[in-house]
């Protein structure tokens, strides 16, 4: 089973005006596609960040992977690591924590190995989630993952979820998720608003949801000081807090006095980051993702460690596609320890480069495809448009700062303002 060609297709989707501490969504959201074709006609698939960065580091590798055994991912680290020989990726938005050669080797490998581990599924007649050990679920449940937005794009109609920025709309857009997806959780993205005005949209999705657990992720724009102030005042409220405060130290100072657990995608985000945090006691929770943290068998790993010092697991999202979200239910599945319910993007988006009918959603939760491989099928002519996105919207970079400052000139991101 040995790699005779790899394609890579960067593509873009339409995407909300989704508001975050960094500004807002652009038109368009960017991610890359691989096709692995190994030399029995098997191709597994694969899907990642879509910025010019990536793309970059993810073309250097391309011209090394022919011949290589799809069942020597180790071998595979070894190539990209040599062939990546200390670049470091930097995340301009910033929202997935600092980067490092570590962090850039694990992103890059993570796109390959899901290819690798889809192939080798298709191969055996397994699906992924068996390569990883076997399924400790049938279906990985997804919270719904409420934004503030706008209500449309500059220049352009309304979308059909219109604006969200007060309580109510943020209870009907709750709603239409929970009566569309079955959602059984429910997260806030913050970090938009003034502290105050974001505690009162918790409550009153409290109200509306009782017994959903619910969490906000303000993206560390809070000081330590104010997180304390608003866990104290959203005790018993809350599932668990996500990144309220820059930093292990001063996660470390709010987990002391919060009831909560802390849960973070941006102050651990490499192996390097445990030991300090857990010394620390800094988190109760730690959001996994497949993409930047090595792939599938390393999320595993993740866990393991994470269970031995008491840590719960969850999974933070990005703005995705089907291929991402089939890797991340095989994971899941296959991860016992993984029981907070999963981040997704998925309810945003309109378009998919999949066929549809295996990833489906009921009680908000994906029952593992029982199919080889990942389970799912490329659409290749929807890839191919989503491709045409791609180079029409002449995005090359996630860049949710600029875009907001055309809404608001002299927006400034909202780190640690309040
Ligand atoms: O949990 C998180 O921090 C995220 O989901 C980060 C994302 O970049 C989110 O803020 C977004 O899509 O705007
Ligand atoms: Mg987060």
């Amino acid at each position: 089973m040995k790699i005779r060609d790899v394609v890579l297709t960067p593509v873009a989707f339409a995407d909300a005006p989704l508001l975050n501490v960094m500004g807002v969504h652009e038109p368009f959201a960017l991610r890359s596609v691989v096709q692995v074709a190994c030399d029995d006609g098997v191709v597994g698939l694969g899907e990642s960040y879509g910025d010019a960065a990536f793309l970059g580091e993810v073309r250097k590798v391309l011209p090394e992977l022919a011949g290589h055994d799809i069942f020597d991912l180790p071998g595979l680290k070894r190539i990209i690591a040599r062939t990546l020989a200390g670049t470091v990726l930097t995340d301009e938005h910033g929202l997935i924590g600092g980067f490092s050669i570590r962090k850039t080797i694990a992103s890059v490998y993570s796109l390959f190995e899901v290819a690798c581990l889809d192939a080798q599924g298709q191969f055996l007649g397994r699906p992924v989630a068996d390569l990883l050990g076997g399924k400790a679920r049938e279906a990985v449940d997804f919270s719904a993952y409420l934004f503030y937005k706008y209500g449309a794009h500059l220049d352009a109609e309304a979308d059909s979820w219109g604006e969200i920025l007060t309580p109510e709309a943020l209870v009907g857009s709750a709603q239409r998720m929970v009566d569309e997806y079955g959602f059984r959780s429910i997260k806030l993205k913050g970090g938009v608003f003034a502290p105050e005005q974001e505690i009162e949209g918790i409550r009153a999705l409290a109200e509306a949801f009782p017994g959903h657990p619910l969490r906000i992720d303000p993206n560390a724009a809070w000081t330590p000081e104010t997180s304390i102030r608003v866990a104290a005042e959203l005790d018993g409220v809350l599932e668990y807090l996500e990144d309220p405060t820059p930093g292990i130290e001063g996660m470390a100072r709010v987990a002391r006095e919060a009831s909560m657990p802390l849960a973070t995608n941006m102050c651990v985000v490499n192996f390097g980051d445990l030991e300090p945090a857990f010394r620390a006691r800094a988190i109760g929770v730690l959001l996994s993702d497949h993409h930047f943290w090595g792939g599938m068998r390393d999320t595993q790993a993740l866990s393991v460690a994470c269970e031995s010092f008491g840590v719960g697991l969850s999974m933070h999202s990005n703005s995705h596609l089907g291929i991402s979200l089939a890797a991340m239910v095989h994971v899941a599945a296959a991860t016992p320890h993984l029981t907070y319910a999963c981040d997704t993007h998925w309810p945003w988006k309109t378009a998919d480069v999949i066929e549809p009918g295996v990833l489906n959603f009921a009680g908000g939760a994906v029952a593992v495809p029982d199919r080889p491989g990942l389970g799912i099928t490329l659409d290749q002519d929807a890839l191919a448009r989503a491709h045409e996105d791609y180079v029409r919207c002449g995005l090359t970079k996630r860049d949710d700062v600029t875009y907001m400052r055309r809404y608001t000139p002299g927006f400034e991101p909202n780190t640690a303002r309040w």
